[in-house]
């Protein structure tokens, strides 16, 4: 059964961060130097970001490296001082690190581990517990259901520095989530895991969503994680929103036409499809290409025509083709 939380909203105005970045020349010269004569730039991170979550919204941010995802979730959960702008979440100013807004939210980045490394998860789990005033019963309900749904069991008594990387990853996910935050922020929480391990995690977060009616935003570089759980999707570029709304109409977006897929019941050589399309790929009886956007029905009108197939589907290209052309190929498969 949901629990719908009375507010897990998230609000962000004009939102920015800039960063002042002391520049140093290299060598001991150059350390001498800047000491007496210190130069910085300022870096303009996160530049007027504004966006509202409805509670329980699964929301995907995506955008190249460097483009201000983690400053914002940063911001989003207290752990960074805005430069201007505002944010409320849950009802809360993140800035002020509440005791009642700490106990709605959750950060949970996949590159740093909160863990204690020496001990089992089993005892980070009991610090949480403490740290969170989580009742006993709480405690338990909890740790049964994650138990379950993650498979934890026979893992959490381990030294975690003895667990395999999936393994701690379920554990990290585990401990961020054990005082049942009500708004996720989810940065690259399945990196590095083999492609098993990112289902397992993504049906975690699926699954904690629909149960406590939690709000996400998951930034990914993989893009199933992202078509998996979210509708919605923020992409940010250069510090400022260049996209915000539905999963599939982003898929639209590409210039570069749509992916004619073919089951034919001869074969044809990839020089002969290119005729009807570019990026070309023929694997057997099965082939695929892409045709302009405006000319698909004309394209496949032709291919049935000249061609013998037993079956033509046309579709949107994968999201990564559709990012790669938003930010013109620079760490397009990073997004
Ligand atoms: N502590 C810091 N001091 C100075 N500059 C910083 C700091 N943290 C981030 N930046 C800069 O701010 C910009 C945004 O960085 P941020 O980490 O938010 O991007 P990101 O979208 O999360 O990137 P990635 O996908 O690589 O994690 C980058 O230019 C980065 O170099």
């Amino acid at each position: 059964m949901t629990t719908r939380t009375p507010d897990a909203s998230v609000h962000v105005r004009d939102l920015r961060k800039h960063y002042v970045v002391h520049e140093k020349e290299p060598g001991f010269l150059g350390s001498l130097r800047s000491f007496v004569n210190r130069k910085s730039r300022d870096v303009e991170a996160v530049r007027g970001v504004s966006f509202d979550l409805q509670p329980g919204e699964v929301v995907g941010f995506l955008g190249p490296n460097g483009a201000g995802k983690t400053t914002t979730l940063k911001m989003l959960s207290g752990l960074l001082h805005p430069s201007g702008g505002e944010a409320r979440v849950a009802g809360f100013e993140p800035r002020r690190r509440e005791a009642d807004f700490l106990r709605r939210i959750t950060l949970v980045m996949g590159q740093k581990q909160q863990l204690l490394w020496d001990l089992p998860a089993l005892d980070s789990f009991l610090v949480n517990q403490a740290i969170y005033e989580i009742s006993d019963a709480q405690y338990h309900a909890t740790m049964r259901e994650f138990t379950e749904v993650l498979g934890l069991a026979g893992i959490l008594k381990k030294q975690v520095r003895k667990l395999s990387l999936g393994e701690r990853m379920k554990c990290e996910l585990a401990a961020a989530l054990l005082h049942r935050p009500q708004v996720l922020f989810l940065d690259e929480p399945t990196i590095g895991l083999d492609v098993n391990m990112q289902e397992s995690v993504r049906a975690f977060i699926r699954d904690y969503n629909e149960r406590y009616g939690a709000t996400v935003i998951l930034t990914s570089h993989y893009m199933a994680d992202v078509t998996a759980l979210a509708r919605r999707i923020l992409v940010i570029d250069a510090g400022q929103l260049v996209f915000d709304g539905d999963l599939a109409h982003l898929a639209g977006r590409g210039s570069g036409g749509k992916r004619v897929r073919l089951q034919l019941r001869q074969s044809v050589s990839e020089a002969h499809l290119a005729r009807y399309g570019s990026d070309v790929k023929v694997d057997g009886l099965s082939a695929e290409l892409t045709v302009p956007r405006a000319e698909v029905s004309a394209r496949a009108a032709r291919l049935l025509a000249d061609l013998d197939v037993a079956d033509l589907t046309v579709e949107d290209p994968p999201i990564e083709t559709v990012m790669a052309e938003l930010f013109g190929g620079r760490e397009a498969e990073r997004v």
